[in-house]
């Protein structure tokens, strides 16, 4: 990428809509602007009404022109928005109008971004924050969105790089100005500055798991044997139907997904093939099925396991196997055994529902949602570690910071310091040795 590049796109989804937003940033953005409109600019951040026109002169539609003079804009740069009416022609006009302008171009995905990225407006964990904010599907994981976007994160991060900087600016000091041991009271203190470091990141990557799950969402497997009546509740759950139902016993095979929102918390429920046992040259079809349903249901953090309440003498013995103590118990098809009695399974409570009358759904996706809220609840008061990248440094930071601690020579350890800082920089985006000479010049005098 180079500065110099003007580019343009829509910004908002294509398709009919009220309005579509399309902007433009770049050195050329401004002449644009005039181009289209054919008058002067509007005030910078004011929205002004204006006709535009094609090369030819002919109006495309009339809207709003907003102008950001860069460096107070998104991406840093100079800026223009054309809030035009969302319709296809109309967008296609004006990106035609356009690519029509010379030393423009259309950007390339993220790339407004990336100049917003560029230019120091947003760090890497403000990026994905703003990533992940449009992707938001619940309120829980917009709200953690949000956090991270207004930097939350990053000023963990920047606290702990700042703490290690001025641990190890400390620390090369005292090696530049003696060749021998490190005096004991800073040595002490450096011992217990990077402890101290080495138990919160302990912590926050303990809970580091909750932020990334509620970006992806708690994994339910519903699993049972065929026609238990997996689908129908998927089905009856969601209010649509996602999954084929059939009273033929194997009906599923892929594994079918139905995003819920409970509590303002993300869950994804997946209906699986019936688990049994297939007759040697079989139906290979439905064996890939079953494989995918215990691939699903090994890496699910919940499995729904659904018992058929018509047969409640001898509930499924491979469903038996999947049970583990996250797992929740159904006793389905209660209508037909004439009975609301749910008898416990292996030691596992059960709650008995219907998925043709609906009794007992109300208790299942309460039993569900209160699992959802113990799992990502408690975890909203600290800013988040969302991604596995987040993770992965921060388990590379305590390696060096645990290596630091048992350095054979200040040296080393010093270098081990410089190395955590490193790497925590690499979260935010923001790796610059320039820092710790800043906390070097502002911790010693000069004339020392
Ligand atoms: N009476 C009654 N019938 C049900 C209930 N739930 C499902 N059924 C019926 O049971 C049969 C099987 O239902 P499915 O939802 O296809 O069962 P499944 O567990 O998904 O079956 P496979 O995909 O083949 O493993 C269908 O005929 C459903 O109408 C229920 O709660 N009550
Ligand atoms: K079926
Ligand atoms: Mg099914």
């Amino acid at each position: 990428m180079t500065a110099s590049e003007t580019i343009f796109a829509l910004s908002t989804a294509p398709g009919r809509a009220g309005v579509a937003v399309l902007r433009v940033s770049g050195p050329m953005a401004g002449e644009a602007a005039r181009a289209l409109s054919g008058e002067d600019l509007p005030a910078a951040r004011e929205a002004r009404l204006r006709g535009f026109r094609n090369e030819a002169g002919e109006l495309i539609d009339k809207g709003l022109l907003l102008w950001f003079p860069g460096p107070n804009s998104f991406t840093g740069e100079d800026l223009a928005e054309f809030h035009v009416h969302g319709g296809r022609a109309v967008i296609q006009g004006m990106i035609d109008a356009l690519s029509h302008q010379t030393g423009l171009r259309p950007a390339e995905a993220g790339e407004f971004t990336r100049r917003a990225f560029d230019a120091g407006k947003l760090d890497l964990t403000e990026v994905e924050g703003l990533a992940d904010l449009i992707n938001a599907e619940t309120d829980a994981q917009r709200r953690q969105a949000v956090r991270q976007m207004g930097g939350s994160l990053s000023r963990r991060i920047e606290d702990w790089r700042a703490r290690v900087l001025h641990v190890s600016a400390h620390m090369e000091a005292a090696i530049d100005f003696s060749d021998e041991e490190l005096p004991e009271d800073l040595a002490a203190s450096v011992r217990e500055n990077v402890a101290a470091l080495v138990k919160e990141l302990d912590t926050a990557l303990a809970e580091s798991w909750r932020g990334e799950r509620l970006r992806e969402g708690l994994s339910v497997a519903i699993v049972g044997a065929p026609n238990a009546g997996k689908s129908s509740l998927l089905n009856a759950i969601a209010g649509r139907d996602a999954a084929i139902v059939s009273e033929t016993a194997g009906t599923t095979r892929d594994v079918v997904e139905v995003h819920l929102d409970l509590a303002g918390y993300p869950v994804i429920l997946a209906d699986t093939a019936g688990l049994r046992e297939l007759p040697e040259g079989g139906d290979g079809i439905e064996a890939e099925g079953i494989r995918r349903a215990r691939a699903r249901a090994a890496e699910a953090d919940i499995t729904l396991a659904i018992f058929d309440a018509a047969a409640p003498a001898s509930p499924d013995a491979a469903t038996r196997d999947l049970l583990t103590p996250s797992s929740v118990v159904v006793w389905n098809k209660t209508d037909l055994a004439g009975t609301n009695s749910a008898p416990a399974i292996d030691g596992y409570e059960a709650i008995a529902a219907s998925a043709l009358t609906g009794q007992g759904l109300d208790s299942l996706l309460s039993r569900l949602e209160s699992i959802a809220v113990d799992q990502f609840g408690l975890g909203e008061a600290a800013p988040a570690i969302t991604r596995a990248r987040h993770r992965t440094a921060l388990e590379e930071m305590r390696l060096c910071l645990a290596r630091a601690l048992d350095a054979p020579a200040p040296e080393l350890a010093a270098e081990d310091l410089r190395l955590a800082a490193r790497t925590l920089g690499r979260i935010t985006g923001r790796v610059d040795v320039e820092d710790l000479l800043d906390v070097i010049f502002h911790d010693f005098c000069i004339g020392k």
